[in-house]
Order: C-alpha cells, then structure tokens, then sequence
C-alpha cells in the first residue's frame, strides 16, 4: 500500500492510520481508503458496514472484536478468511501492520502488539458500560492506559502474576511451613496497587477538568474502592486469611479485588444511561490526555453511533470536544441525523458506505 506523502512532525506522537484495506470482512468484500489525519465520517444506511468497518480497524489494533459471539462471524459469509492491513505511523515510524483470521478461527497478526502498536479508543453503546458496568471493564480501562503511558508497565504485572503463581502453588500444596511467598506477593501487589493508583489520580484530575468545562456536571470525579498499595497492611492482611486462602487454594486479595466509583455531586454516581455515556466518554478523553502527558503518545479515535441515546445538543457538543482533542477520529452516522448536519465541519472527509462499499470521500481530494 502506498501511502500519502509528507510527515507532520507536530503530530508525531499520535497514532495514524494513513491507509487501510479490508478484505472479506463481515459485508465488507474489498475496501481501500485513506481516512483524513481529523475528523472522517462514515455516512451510510442501517447495515451499510459502517460498524464493520470500524471492527476491522479495532481488530487491527486489538487482534479482536468488540463484538461479542452473538454478531456472527467475522469472516464474509462464503469465503475463508478476512483480513486487515493498515499503513500506519507512530512515534515517527511508519509501516504496514496486517490482522487476519480464518473461517476456522486462528487470528493473527503481525507485528505482534509489543513491537508496533496502533492504539485505539472506541466509542461505542457500551461506552457507559465503563462507568456503570463490571469491575473488571475499569480495571482493564486502567491497565490499558498504563500499558500505554508506563513503559515498564507490564514487567509489574508480570512480577506480581509470577509471585501470585508461586504463593497459589505453595496453597494448594497444603500451605505447610514457612509462608515464604506472602512477602513477594504483598511486595508486587503494592507494585502493581501504586501504578493503578497512579493512573487513578491522573484520570480523576482530567476528569474533573473536562466535566467542569462542560457545565454537565457540577462536579465528577473518580474514587478508588480497593486495598491500600502499603505493602505491610497487605502482609499482615494475608496473615489473617491464610488459613481461609489455604481452604481455598488460592490467595483471596489479590489484584481483582478493587475497582473505582464514579462520583457526582458529592455522591455515588446515580446518572441516567446518556448520563453514563457522557461520563465514559470524558473518562476516556481524561485518559488519552494522561497518556499524551506521559508519553506524547495519542490514540485513534473510532466513535460508533454517537447518536444512541443522547440529545442532538450533547452529541454536537461532544464531538466538538473530541475535535479539539486533536486526534485522527472515525465517526460514523446515519445519513441525516444531527451530528452529521451541526456537528461536520467543511475540512472533514466524507465517505459514503453502501452495502459493504465506500464510495471515495466527496468533500476532499484524497
Ligand atoms: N460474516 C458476515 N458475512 C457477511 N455479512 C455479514 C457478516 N456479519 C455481518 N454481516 C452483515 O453486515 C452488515 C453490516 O453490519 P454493520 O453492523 O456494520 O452495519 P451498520 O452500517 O453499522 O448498521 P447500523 O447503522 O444499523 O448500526 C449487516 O447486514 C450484517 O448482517
């Protein structure tokens, strides 16, 4: 694939996908587009692809769907596999990653995710989920902004996982003898505690930074629920469930045991659905800030149905938000609707998605 020419040194940081190809993914038989550096919208009817087409982007960058098993397969219906190939640029490196899958599963991707990664934030219906959903959906948000913003990131988890394994091991021995795992184990989950915390804070400061810019909320704010990262209260902690984690086989606090709440007006979050999606949606823009504060680094943007469930007056406002925000950003919409009609700006690209097919953007050469 061959791409635009000219680097933008100013935007170095960010992540940009210059040209994509999709092939024999869902509806999508063969496409090929240039998406603009700001702002491209995906304007097609209901099952034109436009979903689709953001899924093979995220596919791209994730090596999965955000789809769950109930869309079906990824794979066009009829053929063998599908596959993804992005030419992309970050961090002033610029080449052509590849995602493919076969009809009998087996996903691969090249190059793996450690060497050149393409990350992406997603906007989607579920995006409230973070705010209002399982735990273990914001514990994921925080690792992966701290994978993203902290280099070492993963050798924390990675020590606190083999200390885990060996102190589960010793349980299930029968936990005999000298508790000699207890204090690896307080050790890196202190580690790994002090990082989420960490990210936590940088989050809860963007957070309530924007909510205020926004005069939605009078005041939102992040709180942690979760231990201590003080690694002598988790030891002595570990001493009183020994017997209880020996019953069990395996160590009871561990790195699952925590979470955090929104806060609203001095209170527990108790925000209405729209209200939920608002609030995931700065989360993650409070999040792509702290990452950008660490590292320079920015992610794609890919913003599915806006629209659902909120107010034509929010959603134009929100999308204003994440223009400014500065990032390469994929929006898709029905033909029509109001963020298409208040919240387009004329340096936007416009593409049309027909059944499966993109016509060229109509608006800019590309
Ligand atoms: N494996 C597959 N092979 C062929 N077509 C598929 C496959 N999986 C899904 N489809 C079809 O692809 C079409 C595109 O769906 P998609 O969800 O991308 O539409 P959309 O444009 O986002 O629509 P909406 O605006 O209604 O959300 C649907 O008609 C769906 O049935």
């Amino acid at each position: 694939m061959a791409g635009r020419e000219g680097f933008d040194p100013e935007r170095s940081g960010l992540a940009l996908i210059e040209r994509l190809r999709i092939r024999r993914f869902r509806n999508l038989a063969d496409i090929e587009f240039a998406p603009g550096s700001g702002v491209s919208w995906l304007v097609g009817a209901n099952a034109s692809g436009k979903t689709a087409l953001l899924e093979a982007i995220y596919c791209l960058s994730r090596g999965r769907s955000f789809r769950g098993k109930r869309h079906g397969p990824l794979v066009m219906r009829g053929a063998t596999g599908a596959r993804v190939e992005g030419l992309v640029e970050r961090a002033g490196l610029r080449r052509t990653i590849e995602w493919s899958i076969g009809v009998r599963g087996g996903a691969e991707r090249e190059p793996p995710v450690s060497e050149f990664q393409l990350p992406v934030r997603l906007i989607c219906e579920a995006t409230h989920a973070l705010v209002e959903g399982e735990p273990s959906l914001r514990r994921r948000f925080l690792d992966w902004n701290l994978g993203l913003s902290e280099q070492d990131a993963v050798q924390v988890f990675s020590r606190f996982r083999r200390a885990a394994a060996q102190r589960n091991a010793w349980l299930r021995a029968g936990g005999r003898g000298r508790a000699m795992w207890d204090r690896a184990y307080a050790d890196t989950l202190a580690e790994l505690l002090e990082r989420r915390l960490g990210m936590l804070a940088r989050l809860d400061e963007g957070l309530q930074r924007l909510a205020r810019g926004t005069g939605w909320f009078e005041d939102l704010s992040v709180e942690w629920e979760g231990p201590d990262a003080d690694a002598l209260a988790i030891l002595t902690k570990l001493e009183a469930m020994r017997d209880a984690d020996r019953e069990r086989g395996f160590t009871y606090l561990g790195a699952s045991r925590c979470d955090f709440a929104l806060r609203s007006d001095g209170s527990r979050w108790a925000g209405s659905r729209g209200q939920g999606k608002v609030a995931g949606i700065l989360l993650q823009l409070a999040a792509d800030q702290a990452v950008s504060e660490a590292t320079g680094a920015g992610s794609v943007w890919l913003v599915d149905d806006i629209e659902a469930e909120l107010g034509a007056d929010w959603v134009v406002r929100l999308l204003e938000m994440l223009r400014q925000h500065g990032r390469q950003m994929l929006v898709t919409s029905l033909p029509g609707k109001a963020a298409l009609r208040d919240g387009r700006c004329a340096e936007d690209q416009m593409f049309h998605v027909e059944q499966g097919r993109l016509k060229a953007p109509i608006n800019a050469a590309v």
